[in-house]
């Protein structure tokens, strides 16, 4: 690429370039005057805080919004203005997506969702010809270096393989002009698995296609992109080459502050009295787990996929009943045969999945915020609903979520500050168990470490948290002691020094065996 700009004497054109990008959403700026160029062959990560516009910026590249006339979208030299430009130029232009949600049918094989697209090949007399299905899978996978078996469901396959099957699918009719765009693909893989995606990516890069990536993880960033954009409040503020970054350099064009350090403050000891014991539990894929956590302390979990880390805590949450073994919260057995006997006691899940597990998607932020505690506004015969909503607003300015209006559908707002709603919901009700399922996935950093930041204080009132995270630095930020699981057993507890990212890397990954579900 470089030596043909030499040899023409001239930059090449921009694989994409935009200019003037408005976005208004009903009166509200999300991105305004938004201009930059993504070089050909190139990784350029798109980045910012929760909420500064980075989704808005790719669906309008997509197509799938509109943005406000006036300004234009050229790719490889083709300039259209923003008035006229829809899904089919995208396509037609070589754009390639794969949005975080992947787009692909759980119940369907792989090779039958690239058919989804493509349409299902047929014989003479027209019926579905399964072997050329599987024959032109094949070759799309086998392009792609994805090492699947084109006959698998979906829904059977490691996380990392179904981005990779959704990247082949996207890439499956492309030559070196495509450009890809990818939206958070590693938000919810595990380091080992990120590794493979990046991989992947780079792959792409050397048959010279141009890649757009989102991303909050900014070591990833810092290893692949050649390039980064940094949008602050829907306004793009840097544009520059990431050779000369670090990770600090870049929170600080993020949110134009430094980011603050954590540390891990030293555990309760020993001798402080129990919150949760839980003994000899068995719930599987978990065998004869026993642990403590105690008054002040936050403890992590860290495991690979179908380690039986989610398992543990929708237990202690009373949504699945163990098979064997049992705990007991503050002393007194516990028998939860619903989450609302778990919340009675005190114990409260902020799940994994805040969209589907978590919210009311349909309801305004204010009140997903005060779900929980609607209670509390029940005077007899009507809902306060003044104070109720007053009361809300006053905590959606406490953690910081940032929305254009209190009103706003909770499905309006951007990932990282959908997960602050729905942990200042919890938070609320003051739990004394706390548990935590990635709590900080798809969160920026200056979010994430407000996120650390009220964990913390809530343990310092007296209660406790256990965490489970993919996230091995943010267990060491975060946590007084990690327990490791490997294939449902309790493997390695490490605290003080011995808790590092590495030590808990190389626990987990010992003898891998993945399996699919957990
Ligand atoms: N359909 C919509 N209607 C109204 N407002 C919206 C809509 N979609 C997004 N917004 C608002 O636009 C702003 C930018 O959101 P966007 O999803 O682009 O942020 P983001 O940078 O991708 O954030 P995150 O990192 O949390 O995913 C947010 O304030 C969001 O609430």
């Amino acid at each position: 690429m470089e030596r043909l700009a030499a040899m023409t004497g001239g930059a090449p054109a921009a694989a994409v370039r935009l200019s003037g990008i408005t976005k208004t959403f009903d009166g509200v700026p999300v991105l305004r005057d938004v201009a930059c160029g993504i070089a050909p062959g190139s990784v350029h990560a798109l980045l910012g805080g929760n909420g500064s516009g980075k989704s808005t910026l790719l669906k309008i590249l997509a197509g799938v919004h509109q943005a406000d006339q006036g300004g234009t979208i050229t790719i490889r030299g083709q300039e259209h203005a923003t008035g006229s430009y829809g899904p089919a130029i995208a396509r037609r232009s070589g754009l390639r997506f794969v949005h975080q949600d992947l787009g692909l049918v759980p119940d369907l094989t792989v090779s039958e969702n690239f058919a989804l697209e493509s349409g299902y090949p047929r014989r003479a007399g027209l019926a579905i010809s399964w072997r050329e299905l599987r024959r032109s899978a094949r070759t799309i996978l086998e392009q792609a270096h994805v090492d699947v078996d084109p006959q698998t469901l979906v829904r059977d396959l490691r996380p990392s393989d179904r981005t990779l099957v959704a990247i082949a699918r996207a890439l499956r009719d492309g030559d070196e002009h495509l450009t890809l765009v990818l939206d958070e693909p590693t938000a919810s893989l595990s380091q080992h698995e990120a590794k493979v995606l990046l991989e992947a990516i780079r792959r792409c890069q050397r048959r010279g296609q141009t890649i757009v990536y989102v991303s909050h993880r900014l070591p990833e960033v810092l290893a692949i992109a050649d390039r980064i954009s940094v949008l602050r409040d829907g306004v793009l503020v840097a544009d520059q080459d990431v050779a000369d970054l670090d990770e600090s350099g870049i929170v600080t064009l993020m949110t134009g502050q430094e980011l603050r350090r954590q540390t891990a403050r030293s555990g309760p000891g020993t001798g402080a009295p129990a919150i949760l014991k839980v003994g000899a539990l068995a719930a599987a894929p978990l065998r004869e787990v026993s642990l403590t956590v105690r008054r002040h302390e936050i403890v992590g979990i860290a495991g690979l996929l179908g380690s039986g880390r989610s398992t543990l805590l929708r237990t202690l949450f009373g949504q699945a009943g163990p098979e064997g073994g049992g705990f007991e919260v503050d002393g007194v057995p516990a028998r939860f045969r619903s989450p609302r006997d778990a919340i009675r006691r005190g114990v409260a899940l902020v799940p994994e999945d805040r969209g589907a597990d978590a919210a009311f998607a349909d309801l305004p932020l204010w009140e997903n915020v005060s779900a929980t505690v609607i209670g509390k506004y029940w005077s007899g015969w009507r809902m306060a609903r003044a104070s109720e909503r007053r009361d809300a607003i006053g905590l959606i300015e406490t953690f910081g979520i940032r929305s254009a209006t209190a009103d706003a559908p909770f499905t309006h707002l951007s990932g990282g500050n959908q997960q602050k709603a729905v942990l200042a919901r919890w938070l609320r009700l003051d739990p004394r168990l706390l548990l935590l399922d990635e709590p900080t996935q798809g969160v920026d950093a200056p979010a994430r470490a407000d996120i650390h930041e009220l964990v913390r204080q809530h343990v310092a009132r007296g209660n406790a948290a256990l965490v489970v995270s993919s996230d091995f630095e943010e267990l060491e930020a975060l946590c007084h002691r990690v327990i490791v699981l490997r294939d449902g057993t309790q493997v390695a507890e490490l605290d003080g020094p011995r808790l590092t990212e590495a030590a808990i890397a190389g626990l987990t990954q010992t003898a891998r065996k993945e399996s699919t579900r957990d």
